[in-house]
């Protein structure tokens, strides 16, 4: 299903929580709301849910206008970062909630729920666990059984906010293959809210970037990563050295900083640099290794400029062994992104 969000505000008090936000997401889209604490994603989440209603705007499932329609007519499907599970009811039971309250004709069989239920808990390979409580369960075995919850009804739109936050980076990280997963075996529209940008770029097939209200830039993982629209984009997703300094004749300086800046006019800058993005090969501008760590396959290099300017380069295990603190070296970047003032 295909949901248009066009121009939606909503203020609480005097402040805007949503500054004209407009979204187009496809049907059996995975998409991710990304950016800071108090940027916006969950209440944007929560006018697509029918949990809150935009101050003007308009919110279409399809060609429908479900903009002030309650959160039961919309068919949508929410899984918070608490778990919202029963706790007196078994995990069967929980997953079974939707379809068990349904009245009249709608409400399927005994015999069809208990298969509907089965097929979900081994969706969300948690195929035995259907007896136990929510408390005889991990905390990544309950946010399954949310999502499983939340599919039971089929609806029109899957809705995570957080899932994972209250998780360990284990689990976490597993969980996000598995939704993946999940998303790719049911095809469902999902809209996912993180401030996570490592989990947003890993899972989703388009990232939102919110800040304060506003979305800066939506785009596929890599358009996001390697064509940041602004400054913000490019220092919230992927790591990046920043420097504040200006291009002259299409260079840019910041102290003992130089990058390459074709094509941009003369004037205040500023530029980024991905450490991984930062060859040690010989040319370029002056630094001094001040440490070296080795972390797995990679080296993160601390580096200073003679004027003072402090950068962190990304290169190979071998190359970092072979690098001794207090060692001068040439840095050039392979890629930079440098923003005129
Ligand atoms: N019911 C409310 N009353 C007043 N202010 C609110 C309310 N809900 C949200 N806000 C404010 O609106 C802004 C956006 O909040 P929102 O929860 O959407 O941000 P978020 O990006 O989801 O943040 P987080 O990642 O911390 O959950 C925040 O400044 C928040 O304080």
């Amino acid at each position: 299903m295909t949901i248009s969000i066009r121009s939606v505000q909503k203020t609480f008090g005097r402040f805007p929580a949503l500054n004209d936000v407009s979204l187009e997401i496809a049907p059996g889209e995975l998409l991710a709301l990304l950016g800071p604490s108090g940027s916006g994603k969950t209440t944007l989440l929560r006018a697509i849910a029918g949990l809150e209603y935009p101050d003007s705007g308009q919110i279409l499932f399809e060609t429908e206008d479900v903009t002030y329609a309650g959160a039961a007519r919309r068919g949508v499907g929410f899984v918070f970062q608490q778990y919202a599970l029963f706790k007196h009811m078994t995990v069967a039971k929980n997953v079974a909630f939707g379809l068990d309250v349904r009245k009249g004709a709608a409400k399927p069989s005994k015999t069809e729920i208990a298969a509907r239920v089965d097929e979900l808990l081994k969706l969300v390979e948690l195929g035995d666990l259907g007896k136990r409580f929510p408390s005889q369960l991990s905390g990544g075995q309950r946010q399954r059984v949310a999502l499983a919850r939340a599919l039971a009804v089929s609806p029109r739109v899957l809705l995570l906010d957080e899932p994972f936050g209250a998780l360990d980076a284990t689990v976490r990280k597993s969980l996000r293959k598995e939704l993946r997963r999940i998303h790719d075996a049911t095809g469902v529209t999902t809209i996912f809210v993180t401030h996570d940008q490592e989990e947003a770029l890993e899972l989703a097939d388009r990232v939102a970037i919110l800040n304060q209200g506003q979305i800066e830039q939506v785009g596929t993982p890599s358009e996001v990563h390697d064509n940041p629209a602004n400054p913000f984009v490019c220092g919230f997703v992927g790591e990046a050295n920043r420097f504040e300094g200006a291009v002259r004749d299409g260079r840019f300086v910041s102290g003992g900083v130089t990058l390459a800046a074709p094509g941009l006019a003369d004037g205040p800058a500023v530029g980024f640099v991905r450490p991984y993005d930062i060859a040690l090969d010989g040319k370029g501008f002056e630094v001094r290794v001040e440490r070296v760590g080795i972390d797995g396959a990679v080296a993160h290099v601390d580096l200073v400029t003679p004027q003072g300017e402090r950068l962190e380069a990304q290169v190979s295990r071998e190359q970092g062994r072979s690098l001794a603190a207090g060692a001068a070296l040439h840095a050039e970047s392979r890629q930079a992104h440098i923003y005129s003032l």
